[in-house]
C-alpha cells in the first residue's frame, strides 16, 4: 500500500494506493501550524474508512508546496508510518528527464501532473491545474518541459475582489444563463466562470501559435477543475486525480515496492 500525499496551497489530498489503483482519497485543509500528531488523525481515519490496517502502508510520497508542512508531514510518516518518506523535488534523477536539470524552483504538483501526463498519454501536452493558482504547463513533442504560465486561481482572485470592493460578496458559483448579466451575482457569475473558461482556452491558444505544435493532449486538473472543464473549447480530458497519479508514478521508479 501507498501513501500519496498531495499538498497544495489550499488543500492537501491524502490518497491510498494499491496496485496502482488510487482506493481512497480525502482532502484535507493544508495549514502549515499542524503537527504530526494531528495529520497521523488523518492519515488514521482515512486508513480506518478504508478497512486497510496501518502496517499495510509500505511507502510514502509527498508532494508539497507549503514548505512549512514539510517536517509535519515528514515526522508524521516516519513516527507513525514508520516510513521514510519520499519528497518530490526537480532534482530528483527522473527516468523522463523531462526537466534536463533546468527549473529549479518549479512546484511538485506541476512535476508530478507531467509525469501522469508523460507516462499515460501522447506527446505533445498542456496540462492545466485549477488550484490556488491556476498553472499552465508544456510538454513538447519530445517530453520536454517547456514551461508555462501562473495565474491567480479561480477562487483566490474572486475571494481578492470581494475583500476589495465593498458592495460585492460571495456568490454560488454556477454558470449564468446569459453572457451580458443583468443583475449583480449574474454579472459576478458571468466574469468569473466565463473569464476563467476562456483565459484557459485563449492561453491555449497562444501556446499552439507560439509553439507551432498540434497538441494530442490538453489535460486539466485541480480541485476547481469541473467549473470550467466542460465549458472548455481546448480541454480534451479531466483528470481530476492526475497529481496523485503522477506521484503514484514518481513511488514506483524511486521507491519501488519490494
Ligand atoms: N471534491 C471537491 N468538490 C468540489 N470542490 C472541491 C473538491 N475538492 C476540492 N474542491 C475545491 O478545490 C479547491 C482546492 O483546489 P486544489 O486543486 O486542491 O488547490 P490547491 O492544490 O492549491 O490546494 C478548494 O477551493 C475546494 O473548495
Ligand atoms: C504555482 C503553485 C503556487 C501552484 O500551487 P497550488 O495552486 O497547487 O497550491 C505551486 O506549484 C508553487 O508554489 N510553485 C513554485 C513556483 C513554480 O512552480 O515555478
Ligand atoms: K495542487
Amino acid at each position: 500500500m501507498l501513501l500519496a500525499i498531495d499538498t497544495g496551497n489550499t488543500q492537501t489530498v491524502l490518497g491510498l494506493i494499491r496496485d496502482g489503483e488510487i482506493i481512497r482519497s480525502w482532502r484535507i485543509t493544508s495549514d502549515g501550524t499542524r503537527t504530526e500528531d494531528e495529520l497521523w488523525v488523518y492519515v488514521r481515519l482515512l486508513c480506518h474508512d478504508a478497512g486497510i490496517s496501518i502496517p499495510d502502508i509500505k511507502r510514502t510520497v509527498i508532494s508539497s508546496v507549503v514548505p512549512q508542512m514539510n517536517a509535519g508531514l515528514r515526522d508524521m510518516s516516519r513516527e507513525y508510518l514508520n516510513t521514510d518518506p519520499l519528497f518530490v523535488t526537480p532534482s530528483l534523477p527522473f527516468r523522463h528527464n523531462f526537466l534536463e536539470g533546468r527549473f529549479q524552483t518549479l512546484g511538485a504538483d506541476r512535476i508530478c501532473n507531467m509525469y501522469a501526463g508523460l507516462t499515460a498519454y501522447p506527446l505533445p501536452q498542456i496540462i492545466i491545474d485549477f488550484g490556488t493558482a491556476t498553472t499552465v504547463d508544456v510538454l513538447g513533442s519530445d517530453g520536454k518541459y517547456l514551461g508555462g504560465s501562473i495565474a491567480p486561481g479561480i477562487r483566490t482572485s474572486s475571494a481578492n475582489l470581494f475583500r476589495a470592493a465593498a458592495q460585492l460578496h460571495g456568490i454560488s458559483m454556477e454558470f449564468p444563463e446569459h453572457v451580458i448579466g443583468t443583475d449583480t451575482s449574474s454579472q459576478l457569475r458571468s466574469g468569473i466562470l466565463w473569464g476563467a473558461v476562456d483565459q484557459t482556452d485563449g492561453m491555449v491558444r497562444r501556446i499552439i501559435r507560439e509553439t507551432g505544435l498540434t497538441f494530442s493532449t490538453i489535460l486539466s486538473t485541480g480541485g476547481l477543475v469541473e467549473m470550467v472543464s466542460s465549458r472548455s473549447e481546448t480541454i480534451t480530458k479531466t483528470i481530476p486525480d492526475l497529481t496523485l497519479k503522477g506521484l503514484t508514478a514518481i513511488a514506483d521508479e524511486f521507491i519501488p515496492e519490494s
